[in-house]
């Protein structure tokens, strides 16, 4: 079967800054992948890469198209850091999950009925009924990350990329949200995620690779978590040190 994801040599430039450097990675499909490296290393800019949002040398395919191309379809879903989301926008987190339906609707963007009940059963499983009138912003870390995963789920995409899901989200919402990776994964979605967390990478990912602008391994989370490979790359014991701070 071809690969959901697949990078050949991607290789990104702002002006002067060398963000990625003959980037490559494969994803098949219905498989976890885990994205590492510390704060720089690329891994946001990857994503974009994915999305077709900033251009890239070398091939970027999400099931056998372009990034844009995939994007456009709605095949693929995003859960963009939080860093990257204006929390004072006044949104409530209803509105937030039927973004995800967009791209199904026509210009006027009217949701229909399969559209509802797509966004109730995203904030059913995401645990957010409770809360969907609330404004966005007035949500916790957990809470907020929930909602747009929520997103993701209603805009039922077979990729999903999720960059820092776990970032500054409490305990509940942790379990929740690798509770619910697992589930999507087990429904056949593929998905990459980014984490600073490596406790999370041996029971939620399949693969992973180590990003620093380029690959530095790549393998089963056994092959990229040994110490001596972190150890080499930024001088962090896994057993010492779970997460990585910027
Ligand atoms: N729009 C931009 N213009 C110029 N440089 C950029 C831009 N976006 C990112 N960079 C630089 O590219 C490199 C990679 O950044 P990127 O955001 O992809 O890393 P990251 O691994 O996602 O880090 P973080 O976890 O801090 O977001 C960094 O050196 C960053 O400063």
């Amino acid at each position: 079967m071809s690969a959901a994801i697949e990078v050949e040599g991607a290789t990104v430039r702002y002006g002067d800054v060398l963000a990625l450097d003959e980037v490559s990675l494969t994803v098949a499909p219905g498989r976890v992948c885990g994205l590492l490296g510390t704060n720089g290393s690329g891994k946001s800019t990857l994503f974009k890469t994915l999305l077709g949002l900033v251009p890239a040398d070398g091939t970027v395919r999400i099931l056998g198209r372009t990034g844009a191309a995939a994007r456009k379809e709605g095949l693929i879903g995003y859960v963009p850091q939080s860093e990257q989301v204006d929390w004072a926008f006044p949104v409530r987190v209803r509105d937030v999950v039927m973004m995800g339906r967009y791209g199904r609707m026509g210009p006027r963007r009217r949701p229909r009925a399969a559209d509802r009940e797509a966004v109730g059963r995203a904030l059913e499983r995401t645990r957010l009924t409770d809360l969907a009138d609330r404004q966005i912003g007035a949500l916790s870390g957990g809470q907020r990350k929930r909602a747009f995963i929520a997103r993701a789920i209603a805009q039922e995409s077979a990729v999903l990329l999720l960059d820092e899901p776990f970032a500054g989200v409490d305990k509940r919402s942790e379990a929740t949200v690798t509770e619910l990776l697992l589930q999507l994964r087990g429904e056949g979605h593929t998905l990459l995620v980014s984490t600073h967390d490596l406790a999370q990478v041996p029971h939620l990912c399949d693969e992973a690779l180590l990003l620093q602008r380029r690959v530095l391994a790549r393998g089963t989370p056994e092959q990229v978590l040994r110490p001596q490979v972190l150890m080499e790359a930024f001088g962090v014991h896994p057993e010492e040190e779970a997460t990585w701070t910027s």
